[in-house]
Order: structure tokens, then sequence, then C-alpha cells
């Protein structure tokens, strides 16, 4: 047989595989990048390497909630009353008095609350009085025990596990980092991943239109969801439809010191579909050349000592979607990240009718919003895997399952939430 021809035969008969074992096969294959102990300050947005525990309890003194007095409610008995003033207590000062019967102490929020009292009053609450030249304070209303005390021990317990390796950094774990006085933490190193174009119509963003050439956009798309997953895009020489220098480029990325190669384009069955050639003829192992999904069916994943390679489709939407549905698990899996592939999936009601018929499940670029607390998803415009204009309205991608009549109006589908999502 022809040596050509087999080779497109190969190209042609692709079996497909579903969606769940094409992102199984990967994430079977992930290692976790490597750890590093970096500043708190620079922290935000890695993923922790440790569990972190409560060093010390949150608070660790009894803390008060109000400016006002620190008292004994038994003292709120007869009312009004009149309390002697023993001690003045700003915050970071530590009481060097007890309250006894008929004392208090003045004190600001955040401040210790002394030893004997049993609740703050607020300071609205309370008149300043004089007696034989000794502040006092007089109280007209009676208040619980423990009112505006936070105790030891409120927020977290000594020892308490209050984040997990994997984690994001974010604001609120920031607060905490700092609050437990970790000036330093071990995260995941942010996993490096190539990103490298192919096809010879590419122009380079700076270079004007001309003849049946278009500007290369799928690179800093990518690059921009690469970087919503917490990873590092890199920028590499772009790939002409030539195969023999292709193959070479092709190792000498996958050889180079990067976590991931993520390649765009040339995946399907066309004369110059040259990662596909690739895939077929590689050193390394190809997981998976065909998902049953739409858009996106070629993509294409193997791994080469170690290193994960994938081959999106060239198509904008298509290549967009691949990197949601299969780039992304896995960045997250190799930065830690301990949840399944699609924790973030849930159920929104499909506002309009959907009537194109699909044979497989098809990941339709959507809006999700809310509406008198539920929950809806509509299709953003342009579907097909070529048209990209729609894709910066996108906030999620709404799954709808092979269909011979469509879907209606109402009922619940699936939306995966797009990694920049803020929705
Ligand atoms: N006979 C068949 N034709 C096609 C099939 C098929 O099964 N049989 N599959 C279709 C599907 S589905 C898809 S998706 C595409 C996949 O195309 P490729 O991955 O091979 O990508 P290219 O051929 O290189 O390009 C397709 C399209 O995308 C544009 N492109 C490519 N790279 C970029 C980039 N970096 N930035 C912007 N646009 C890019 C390219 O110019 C083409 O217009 O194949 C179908 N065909
Ligand atoms: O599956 Mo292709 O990615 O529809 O256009
Ligand atoms: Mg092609």
């Amino acid at each position: 047989m022809n040596i050509h021809k087999e080779k497109n035969d190969r190209k042609l008969h692709r079996k497909a595989v579903t969606l769940g074992d094409a992102q199984q096969a990967l994430l079977d294959r992930v290692h976790q990048a490597g750890t590093v102990k970096i500043a708190l300050a620079d922290a935000a947005g890695y993923r922790l390497a440790e569990d972190i525990r409560a060093r010390e309890a949150i608070p660790h003194f009894r803390r008060s909630g109000m400016d006002g007095y620190a008292i004994r409610t038994a003292d709120l008995q007869q009312l009004p009353v009149m309390l002697e003033v023993i001690e003045q207590l700003p915050c970071g000062t530590v009481p060097t008095k007890v309250i006894t019967p008929g004392t208090a102490a003045r004190i600001m929020t955040g401040g210790m609350v002394p030893d004997g009292a049993d609740a703050v009053i607020m300071l609205e609450m309370t008149e300043e009085a004089e007696q034989a030249g000794q502040p006092y304070v007089q109280l007209r209303k009676a208040v619980p025990v423990g009112a505006n005390i936070s105790p030891i021990g409120e927020e977290a317990r000594a020892q308490e596990l209050l984040l997990e390796a994997g984690e994001s950094i974010g604001p609120g774990q920031m607060a905490l980092l700092s609050a437990l006085g970790c000036a330093e933490v071990l995260v995941y190193r942010k996993p490096l991943v190539a990103i490298v174009s192919t096809g010879s119509e590419l122009l380079s963003i700076n270079d004007p239109l001309e003849g049946a050439k278009i500007r290369n956009s799928n690179i800093y798309m990518l690059a921009a969801q690469v970087r919503a997953c917490g990873a590092e895009p890199l920028f590499v020489e772009h790939i002409p439809d030539d195969y023999p220098n292709a193959e070479s480029m092709l190792y000498k990325l996958l050889k180079s010191d990067v976590d991931m190669v993520i390649a765009t384009g040339g995946v399907s069955v066309g004369d110059y579909d040259i990662i596909a050639d690739f895939f077929l003829q590689w050193e390394g192992e190809t997981l998976f050349n065909k998902i049953a999904m739409r858009p996106g069916s070629p993509t294409s994943a193997g791994v080469w000592n170690n290193k994960l390679f994938f081959g999106l489709s060239g198509n904008p939407a298509a290549c967009f979607i691949g990197c949601e549905l299969l780039v992304r698990p896995v960045l997250l899996a190799i930065q830690g990240e301990r949840k399944a592939a699609d924790v973030q999936a849930h159920d929104a009601f499909l506002a309009a009718d959907y009537n194109k018929v699909n044979a497989y499940p098809r990941y339709v670029r959507g809006i999700r919003y809310f509406h008198n607390g539920l929950v809806y998803v509509k299709q953003e415009g342009m579907d097909m895997s070529s048209a990209m204009v729609t894709l910066k309205d996108a906030n999620c991608l709404m799954v709808i399952p092979p269909t011979k009549t469509g879907i209606k109006a109402g009922t619940l589908v699936t939306v995966i939430p797009l990694a920049a999502s803020t929705l």
C-alpha cells in the first residue's frame, strides 16, 4: 500500500473516546509541579503545597468587639449603677487589674478584656461620671453574659487545620496566612506552558491583512486561559505547515524546560494538518485523537517522556473549548487541586429552546445568569467552531446532550463555568 494513502486512512479512521475518558487519561498522567517557598506577599494566585494549621487560637485572648466598658454582669442587677473605672485599655495593652465588684475598665474595640469582666457594654449605652476625683461610669441597661466579647478560639482553635494543600491562595487565604504569621509559604510552582501555533496562513498581530491570511489569535486567547488556571504561558516560535521542519521544532519544544506543550491547529484530516501527522508517527504515546464532543472533536493529546502534549483544534472556538475542558483540569491537578475536574459544573434552566440536532454532546458557549433566585443559561450568539467574536461574552459552556429533536426551554442542563468567569 502506498505510504501516503496508509497515513491518510489512519488519519481518517480515528476512534472517538468520551470526554470523561479523555480527561481521566490525562489526569492519570499528571505529575505535580515542584514546590517552592515564597514570601507571603507574592503568594496570591499560587496554590498551597502544605496544609496549614493554626499555630495559636484566633483570637488568642478575650477580645472586645466594641468601644465601651468591660464590666461584670452581676453588677447590673440593680439599675442604674455607678462603677469605678479602674483602668484604660487601648488595643494592644495587657490589663494589669482584675475587674472586681463595683469596678469597670474603659476598653477599645480589639482590646484585651480583663479578668473578672464577663461582658463589654458599648460606649453609647453609658454615661461618664466622676466621684471624689475618680472616673466612674453610669449604666442604665443590662447586657447578657458574654456580650461583645470574642472568646479565645472563637474563629479557630490552636492546631486546627485551616487550609489544605492544593487550595488556591486568594484574599481570604492571604488574611489568614498573615494572621498566622506564615511569612513564607510552600506553594506549587506555576506550571510553564509552551503555546505554539501552526499554519502557514497565520500572520503576526503586527502585520496588515493580506490575501487569504489571518492574524494569529489563538495563542493570545490560550495564554489568557492558561493564566486563569494559575499557570505561566510561554509564546514560542510559530510552526509553518512544513512537516520535517515542524517535527524537529516540536521535538525541540518537548525537550525544552516546560511542563506542557499546547499546539493549536493542524489536528484534523487536511493535507497540511501537521500535528495530526506528528501524532501518527511520533515517539510519544498518543492518549486520544478524537473525542465524542462538539466542537473540538479532533482534539488530540499524548505523553512524551512524562510531558503532556496537546493538539488543540485551530478553529478558535474549538481551541478555546478544548483548553477549558481538557487543559484546565490538568493544570489544576498539576498544582495540587484535589477536587474532581468538573467540580464546578452545576445545573441551570435552559432559557430558550435549543433546536440543533446533535450526535455528540455539544459544549455551547453560554451566559448563565440569575433570575428570581434561579440560575438560567442562554446561548451566546453565534456558536460555530470557527466563530471567535462571541467568545468574549460567554461565561460558561452549556452541555447539550446528544439529541434528535432538540431541547425545550425550561429543561435543566449542565453548565460549566469558564476558568476566567467571575459569575
Ligand atoms: N473533512 C473534514 N474536515 C474537517 C473536519 C473533519 O472531520 N473532516 N473536522 C473539522 C473540525 S470539527 C475542526 S474543529 C477543524 C479542525 O481544524 P484543525 O485543527 O486541523 O485546524 P486548521 O486546519 O489548522 O485550522 C482550522 C481553522 O482555524 C484557523 N486557525 C488555525 N490556527 C489559528 C490561530 N492560531 N489563530 C486563529 N485562527 C487559527 C485556520 O485558519 C482555519 O480557518 O477541521 C474541520 N475540518
Ligand atoms: O469539532 Mo470542530 O471543533 O466542530 O469544529
Ligand atoms: Mg485542518
